[in-house]
């Protein structure tokens, strides 16, 4: 078991980890365990696990997918926590992928403001970016995790084992982001992708369980030094400007890792575009997501839709658009207030159609 320390609390990496839950939710007379169906078994784990160490659970099944993060289903749990009389000695405990540890987080940072969270990832995605660094929160009408809170867990269990079972298409999109790790901070992600992408690909061999330790070691320092998204922090945010307006378009039927890749190769072409980035590096992009199988195009048609999307960004700053650009591998910087012109040249080595 590897442990990666955020601040004041771990991420354990490994196979069994469970058994650390009960030292994490000591103290708490009732531990709400919230869920989705497809990992059911995962949560029975954990369930049988705070068993058998004497806590008293509540289960909260949740709907899947971005369909939980949503306020009413916020509203459910809270009347379930409501109900079972809750205090601020109890603990939340999310099972599941991103969206479901993102959900709970939310729902432990509102209820009494503030109760123990422990988030317990099942999907490559949640283990190396979601269930880590403390932003929790559900998607609103006006766009993706617009209303939230940073919310740091107590701590963060990776058991590599539910790996196992999760679908090869969200095993891809976890991906994306760590090849979005591999270019803002350590490109040895990168070599070790390209060298045998089918390794990166199988949960049972030893590729992937070292790219989940580098990406959650490059997510530990960020978070560790700015929490609160002050500066430093934007860096996680590479390829998510156009990524979360394609995911608002799609009405979420587009997994977050897949929009994620085309947004990466869009802001590749941005950071080459603007002749801050060498266009090797930018070209490295469409190369290392393609030969995943992930998704680098979009319709062309559209663009107006995807340009207005991007307003709500939460890195825009007024009316300026604000975007992650490369001025180098592993060299993250800032690119303000990029022209229409510039967005659409860009927008157009992406576009499909
Ligand atoms: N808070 C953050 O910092 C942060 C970072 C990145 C992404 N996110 C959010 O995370 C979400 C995406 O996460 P995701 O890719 O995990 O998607 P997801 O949570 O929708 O999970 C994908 C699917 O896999 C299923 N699943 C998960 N683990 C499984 C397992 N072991 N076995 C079988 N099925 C399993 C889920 O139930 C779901 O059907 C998005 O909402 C995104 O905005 C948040
Ligand atoms: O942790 C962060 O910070 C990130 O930006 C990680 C992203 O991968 C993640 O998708 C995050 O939820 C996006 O945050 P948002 O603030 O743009 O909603
Ligand atoms: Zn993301």
């Amino acid at each position: 078991m590897t442990a990666i320390e955020v601040d004041e609390y771990a991420v354990q990496i490994g196979r069994n980890v469970l058994e650390g839950l009960p030292d994490l939710v000591k103290g708490a007379a009732q531990v709400a365990v919230i869920f989705a169906g497809p990992v059911r078994a995962h949560a029975d784990a954990a369930i049988a696990t705070l068993e058998r160490a004497g806590a008293r659970v509540l289960p909260i099944e949740v709907p899947d997918a971005e369909a939980g993060k949503d306020l009413s289903v916020a509203a459910s749990c809270w009347d379930a926590l409501g109900a079972a009389a809750f205090t601020r000695s109890d603990a939340v405990v999310g099972v599941g992928g991103g969206a479901v540890t993102d959900l709970a987080g939310f729902v432990a940072a509102c209820w009494l403001r503030g109760v123990r969270l422990v988030t317990i990832p099942t999907s490559l995605l949640g283990m190396v970016d979601a269930a880590v660094g403390g932003k929790t929160g559900i998607n609103t009408a006006a766009g993706k995790n617009l209303v939230g809170a940073f919310y740091p867990p107590a701590g963060v269990l990776c058991d590599l084992g539910t790996l196992d079972t999760l679908p090869a298409d969200d095993l891809l999109a976890g991906l994306a982001e760590v090849v979005k790790c591999g270019f803002i901070a350590d490109p040895a992600i990168l070599t070790l992708i390209e060298s045998d992408p089918a390794a990166a690909l199988d949960p049972r061999g030893a590729v992937l369980p070292e790219l989940v330790e580098r990406s959650v070691a490059v997510k530990a320092r960020v978070v560790s030094e700015d929490l609160r998204e002050g500066g430093l922090r934007e860096i996680l945010n590479y390829g998510h400007t156009l990524g979360h307006a394609i995911e608002r378009r799609e009405q979420y039927r587009w997994k977050h890792g897949h929009a994620v890749s085309v947004g990466l190769v869009f802001a590749a072409a941005l950071g080459r575009l603007s002749g801050r980035l060498d266009p090797a590096v930018a070209a490295r992009h469409r190369e290392v997501l393609q030969r995943l199988g992930l998704p680098v195009t979009y319709p062309a048609e559209a663009w107006p839709d995807l340009h207005a999307a991007m307003r709500v960004d939460k890195k825009a700053r007024g009316a300026t658009l604000r975007f992650v650009v490369l001025d180098g591998l592993a060299q993250p910087g800032t690119l303000a207030g990029p022209s229409d012109e510039l967005l659409l040249e860009a927008y157009r080595e992406v576009a499909a159609g």
